[in-house]
């Protein structure tokens, strides 16, 4: 595409921006403009982000602005929610937001807005009879536990909110997610369970994915064993997929059946009946306000002017960053022990959609979603964080504090608030040579061991973070979460002009993974590289 004049105005004014902004210190920003704080920030319902401490000003917030009209955001946003076919590389439309709220697909496509509700409706009135011991066992035991059978987005999402939203272990029906394919971990799982008092479900959009199948299999073979009668089946396993058919040469009965469809993507599906295992934990009702929350973001995100549009903005900060401040990473610490499984969640997100390497018109580009990484605060600060203040490498960073505790430990929330502000705090202010030497003076040290000492005491700061606030962690603001993310991955994949729907690099691991287990059943590794194959025969011998 050929740029013209106009295009060219954007990025120069970008450009003009970034280099206006670097002169100074972030401190100096705050100097200049002592209403920053309230300038650069945004109340959406139960949510605050100040972004304040970015490196912007307004000229550069403007000239943002100016770039997400230039993308056409409003135009391809809409175009999502009407489902029009974005993901072009899989011919496919991209719909979980009609999970949320299916009223804006119905005028497009009603047979899809009814699809979803049907569903909806089916799928919850199961885990109602579940949880009210409407649905018992095969013996006619009530359900305790669950087995959630799935990996990826058929695991992250749900298992993310149940950590959330579950406190104190109070769930009346436990579910047990087994992700991996680590024997240890499907041992560990079925040691301490009852099949009599179990639902397992299988949870996989294609059901094609290994980890899934082979567990799925060996639960399989563990379930007969206790429960042999052919019936016990119906009563006992759930496949969640798109692929019903192969779900029911698997072995599971039609009506334990509950479909998605291929305009959701894995990483977008708690919202759709991949989110069963989490109804079951939390209970119809509560998942139903998690559908909720999530569509008052989508309200927001299809309503908000952009300068006013919290995901928008908050993608064009990590683009700011990525594109003239060549940051790579973006760091998510949530100070809340409730919310420490989002950085995994939002890593599959984030890197999943976003980790592209051409545009949308298939030509190289330099630069597309970030490294997302990230730990719970305030455990983050006794590891990583010390390079953040004094190393070499920086990130991008979020902070994500809920405003409230634990009800019975105020004490422990205000040092939890306290903490995730002051490392905001450090990483702008820094501490400059003359400080570190002050201080260093005024514990009595004499001049010239100050003055040696202060050179590591010293720190640049300068560092941009945002901090979200959330009121509180509930099912609606835990769905509201969720979706900002999600449109604010959005945003990032049309700013840097990729499909954020597909993931055709996963692929290529999964199919050299099937040909290595060929190679070691036949135990013919002639076709592998030196590498590989060395390892294999040194694994080999060590199992002998
Ligand atoms: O739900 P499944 O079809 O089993 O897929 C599970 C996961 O497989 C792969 O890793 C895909 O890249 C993910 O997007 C998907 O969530």
């Amino acid at each position: 595409m050929t740029q013209t004049s106009k295009d060219q105005s954007v990025f120069n004014a970008l450009e003009t921006a970034a280099s206006e902004v670097k002169k100074r210190h972030l401190m100096a920003l705050f100097s200049e403009q002592p209403n920053r704080a309230h300038t650069y920030s945004l109340k959406v319902n139960s949510f605050y982000l100040d972004y304040s401490k970015q490196a912007i000003n307004d000229a550069a917030f403007k000239a943002l602005i100016d770039l997400a009209k230039f993308k056409k955001l409003e135009a391809k946003r809409d175009a999502m929610f009407q489902g029009k076919k974005i993901n072009h590389t899989e011919n496919r439309a991209v719909l979980h937001t009609a999970l949320r709220n299916s009223q804006h697909i119905k005028k497009y496509s009603p047979e899809i807005a009814s699809e979803i509700e049907s569903t909806k409706t089916r799928m919850l009135e199961f885990v109602d009879n579940v949880t009210n011991r409407l649905h018992l066992g095969f013996t006619n035991k009530a359900i305790t536990d669950v087995i959630s059978i799935g990996i990826g987005g058929s695991f992250f999402g749900p298992k993310m909110l149940q950590s959330a939203l579950i406190k104190n272990n109070n769930s009346q029906i436990k579910v047990h997610y087994l992700a991996n394919i680590d024997g240890e971990q499907i041992s560990q799982v079925l040691s301490k369970l009852n099949p009599e008092t179990c639902l397992i479900v299988v949870a996989s959009k294609s059901w094609t994915t290994a980890e899934t199948q082979l567990n799925a299999q060996s639960v399989m073979n563990w379930f007969k064993t206790q429960l042999p009668a052919t019936d016990a089946i119906k009563k006992h396993w759930v496949a969640l997929t798109a692929k019903p058919e192969q779900a029911k040469e698997f072995g599971i009965t039609s009506s334990m059946i509950f479909p998605l469809w291929d305009f959701i993507g894995g990483r977008y599906s708690v919202w759709s009946t991949i989110g069963l295992p989490l109804a079951l934990s939390i209970g119809a009702s509560a998942f139903k306000q998690v559908l909720e929350g999530a569509a008052t973001m989508d309200k927001h995100f299809c309503t908000a002017p952009l300068d006013k549009n919290m995901p928008v903005i908050m993608s064009l900060m990590g683009y700011w960053q990525q594109e003239y401040f060549g940051l790579n990473n973006l760091m998510v610490l949530p100070y809340s022990h409730s919310l420490k499984s989002l950085p995994a969640y939002l890593q599959q997100l984030d890197m999943e959609s976003n980790g592209k390497a051409v545009d949308s018109h298939g030509n190289d580009i330099n630069n597309s979603g970030p490294i997302l990484w990230g730990a719970e605060g305030t455990n983050c600060q006794h590891s990583f964080m010390q390079l953040f203040h004094q190393g070499k490498q920086s990130g991008m960073i979020d902070f994500i504090l809920p405003a409230t505790g634990h009800a019975k430990h105020p004490d422990q929330h205000k040092l939890m608030v306290a903490n995730c502000l002051a490392q905001a705090q450090a990483l702008l202010q820094g501490k400059t040579l003359q400080q570190a030497t002050d201080e260093l003076l005024a514990d009595g040290i004499n001049t010239e061991q100050a003055q040696e000492l202060a050179k590591h005491k010293t720190m640049p700061g300068n560092t941009s973070s945002n901090t979200l606030i959330i009121d509180d962690i509930t099912p609606h603001s835990m769905g509201a979460l969720l979706a900002l993310y999600e449109h604010k991955v959005f945003c990032q994949g049309v700013l840097f002009n990729v499909n954020s729907f597909d993931q055709w690099g996963v692929e290529l691991g999964k199919s050299l993974g099937k040909n290595l287990l060929k190679s070691m059943h036949s135990g013919d590794f002639s076709s592998l590289d030196p590498s590989t194959s060395s390892l294999l025969k040194y694994i080999n011998k060590q199992q002998s």
